[in-house]
Formats: structure tokens, C-alpha cells, sequence
């Protein structure tokens, strides 16, 4: 375990913290509006990164430390559970041309796979630090990591490895789409992964996922994806899959077939997609992506229709550098309800306990006595201004628990 750290990377004094004066704490405990479990005037003791007590403000104990938060906002640090920080190189250009009319077809992942592979281990370490800091400095305090842009045993090994020591929650993606000196033969390459690149990531994983999409020439079909799957399920992972991004296609019914924990993106749903994951609500989460379709220029899902059938919604960032460059989930927030129907109060669960879910984290994604004291604050008074003050830095992380690292 690396020691906690403050969103500026001071370290989390020991002893025992009251934030009092919270004009607004978010617990999402399940209770009130979408289970939001608001309080007011409250204050939260933290003590050695776990939340040791929770209540009215007037009635905080004594504690080493007191900081009055003067009617600030308080809610559990954004859970981030969809990220692709190990990488190198830059494609502002795609984005650009993108922005006069270009599509993407996931083409120019292999221009980030090229950069990835000639950098040192010691700037890419550098890089996904500076990252995950910028994601704490606004508000995020667990977030996923996968591997994607090595390709090779080697290469993805590595991204893993570096991904362990900031994060627990790993993901092997080898299956991001097939690197151009394999593409004379898929089978191969199908092979490499479930074989010798499975074997050597899987110390280093918690999770499996494959970018399943048949609307892409470089991604993977359906029965490539499944076999994939199942090798990772095999070796002990658990799984994930990119899906109906691009089109329709079978993302969705492979990830509720293969009992995934979520099925991200979700942008081109058929009917039975939808009534397929209210099925599964309670294993399968759709997770949105709403940056990617802004950075895509892509129509955005209809979040409303999936959570009035219910669907277990979550929001993630999808941070990478081709379909979206923003590790902001603040700006998901604000967007999810400019554009995909959600209340504000709906997207502050999905960008929580929603996303929560989806990585199968009880403990994370909420405030709760006993749990890690993993704590956003916002400049301003309520949840509701994360999406009407979009785009200005209200959010930061206040006290986040012991970096857990997995080891
Ligand atoms: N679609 C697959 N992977 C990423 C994009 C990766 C890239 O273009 O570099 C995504 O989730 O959108
Ligand atoms: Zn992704």
C-alpha cells in the first residue's frame, strides 16, 4: 500500500479530520431521490482514510483537526471505471478532422499503439500518473485503467504493470483491435491473446475486456470476442466489453450472455438490447460514455430510456486519446444531462454508486461509516451545479483512502 494522498499529492495527515459545515452531503446510500441519500448541514469525521462518522454538523464529535467547509457541497469522489490512460503520442489532428465531418473507425488507435510502444517505461509511468492527478484534482478517486496500446506479450504486460501501482481495478484489453503487422492473420492473433499475452497480463488484471464491434474492420467480431472472453473468464478474470459504439452489433448480448459487469458505451441499443440488460440489471451495467460522442460528433444514447426500463446506468470519462481526451467527470455529468436526459441527481449516482457497480465495488462510490473516506468537494453549494456550471473547475478531491493498490 502507497500512502494516501490529497488530490496535490500532500499526504493525508493521520489522526482524525470533522469536516463540518457541509451545506450538502451526498451519500448515495440508497435512500431519498434515485437514492441519493442527501443530508444537510452536515459533517463527515474522517480517521485514518476511513469515514469514522457521519451527521448533523451541530452533533460532530471532537476530532484532531476541524475544517468548516462554509456550506460547501460534499459527495463521494467520482468513480471512474472506464479509462485508457497507458498511452503516448498525440492525435489532435484525428480529433480536428474529425470536427469537419471525418468518422471514426478506431484506424487511428494503431498511430497511439506505435507512440506507446517506443516509450520508455519511465515516461509512461510519468505520463498515467500525471493523468490519474489530474483526475483526482477534480474529484475522482477510484479509477479503472486498461492496457490497449502495446499489442504485443511485452507491451501489454507492461501497461498492466504500470496501470498495478496506481490502481487495483486493471483491465486487460489486448483485444483492442488487431495491430497491423498481425492483420494478414486474425487467428493468430486471437491466439496470442488467449495464449502467451493472457498468461503474462493476468497477474496484473482484474478484468478482461474486447472491443466488440463489427462496424470497425480493426476491431473484433462476435465469435472472435466470445473466444476471448472465455479464455479470460478461464484464467480468472472478470469481464467487460466495448459495445454497440460504432452500430448496432452484438456487444450487448454477448456481455449479458458471458455475465459481464458492465457493457460500455451502449450508443446504438435494438430493443432487445435494451430489454436484455433490464434482465440483467443486477449483473450487467450499461455504461455511457458521453465524452466519446462529443469527440465523435456521434449521436448520444438515450440514457432516459434505459433507466425508465431499468437498466443499472453508469457514467464514465472512456479517457483516451482518440475518442475522447478529457478525463473530466465533471464535464460526463454535464453532459449526461444536457444530452442524455438524466437529472442532475440521476447522473451524480451513475458517476458514483452507479459506476461503482459496475466495477462490482460496494465499498467505493458512497459515503458510509466503515468505508474509505474517498470524498469530493465542490465550490458551491449543491450537486446541481456540477452540470449548470459546466465546464468551471468546482470540483476537487478532499480526503481520499489509503491509494489501493492491489498488492
Ligand atoms: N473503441 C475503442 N477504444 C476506445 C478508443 C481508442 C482510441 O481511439 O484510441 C474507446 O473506448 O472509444
Ligand atoms: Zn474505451
Amino acid at each position: 500500500m502507497t500512502s494516501t494522498v490529497h488530490a496535490h499529492g500532500a499526504p493525508e495527515p493521520t489522526g482524525s479530520t470533522a469536516y463540518v459545515g457541509i451545506g450538502e452531503l451526498v451519500t448515495c446510500d440508497g435512500t431519498g431521490e434515485v437514492g441519493l441519500g442527501m443530508r444537510r448541514d452536515a459533517a463527515v469525521v474522517v480517521e485514518d482514510g476511513l469515514v469514522a462518522w457521519v451527521g448533523e454538523s451541530a452533533d460532530a464529535p471532537a476530532a484532531d483537526r476541524r475544517v468548516d467547509l462554509e456550506g460547501r457541497a460534499v459527495l463521494p469522489g467520482f468513480v471512474d471505471s472506464h479509462s485508457h490512460l497507458v498511452f503516448d503520442g498525440d492525435r489532435a489532428a484525428e480529433f480536428a478532422a474529425r470536427m469537419t465531418g471525418e468518422r471514426y473507425d478506431g484506424g487511428g488507435i494503431g498511430v497511439s499503439v506505435a507512440a506507446t510502444r517506443a516509450a520508455s517505461d519511465e515516461r509512461l509511468r510519468e505520463l498515467v500518473a500525471a493523468r490519474v492527478a489530474e483526475m483526482r484534482a477534480q474529484g475522482t478517486t477510484t479509477v479503472e485503467i486498461k492496457s490497449g496500446y502495446g499489442l504485443t506479450v511485452e507491451d501489454e504486460a507492461r501497461a498492466l504493470r504500470i496501470a498495478r501501482e496506481l490502481t487495483p481495478e486493471t483491465t486487460f484489453l489486448g483485444a483492442h483491435v488487431v495491430p497491423e503487422e498481425a492483420r494478414g492473420d486474425r487467428t493468430a492473433y486471437v491466439d496470442l491473446v488467449t495464449g502467451p499475452m493472457l498468461e503474462a497480463c493476468a497477474p496484473y488484471a482484474r478484468w478482461a475486456d474486447v472491443f466488440c464491434e463489427p462496424n470497425s474492420p480493426h476491431a473484433f467480431t462476435e465469435d472472435e470476442s466470445r473466444a476471448i472472453l472465455l479464455a479470460a473468464r478461464d484464467a480468472g478474470l472478470e469481464l467487460r466489453v466495448h459495445g454497440n459504439q460504432l452500430g448496432p452489433g452484438p456487444g450487448v448480448q454477448l456481455a449479458v450472455e458471458l455475465g459481464a459487469a458492465s457493457v460500455d458505451h451502449c450508443t446504438y441499443l435494438s430493443d432487445a438490447d435494451v430489454d436484455a440488460l433490464v434482465q440483467a440489471a443486477d449483473t450487467t451495467c450499461a455504461t455511457l460514455l458521453p465524452g466519446v460522442e462529443f469527440s465523435t460528433r456521434s449521436p448520444y444514447p438515450d440514457a432516459r430510456a434505459l433507466l425508465d426500463a431499468g437498466v443499472s446506468v453508469a457514467l464514465a470519462t472512456d479517457c483516451n486519446p482518440g475518442t475522447c481526451y478529457s478525463d473530466s467527470m465533471p464535464f460526463v455529468i454535464a453532459l449526461a444531462v444536457r444530452e442524455m436526459g438524466m437529472t442532475p441527481s440521476e447522473a451524480v449516482y451513475a458517476a458514483t454508486a452507479g459506476s461503482a457497480k459496475a466495477l462490482r465495488r460496494g465499498d467505493v462510490g458512497r459515503v458510509a461509516v466503515g468505508g474509505p473516506a474517498d470524498l469530493a468537494v465542490l465550490e458551491a453549494p449543491s450537486h446541481l451545479h456540477l452540470a449548470y456550471r459546466a465546464g468551471v473547475p468546482i470540483a476537487r478531491t478532499l480526503a481520499t483512502a489509503a491509494d489501493r493498490t492491489g498488492e
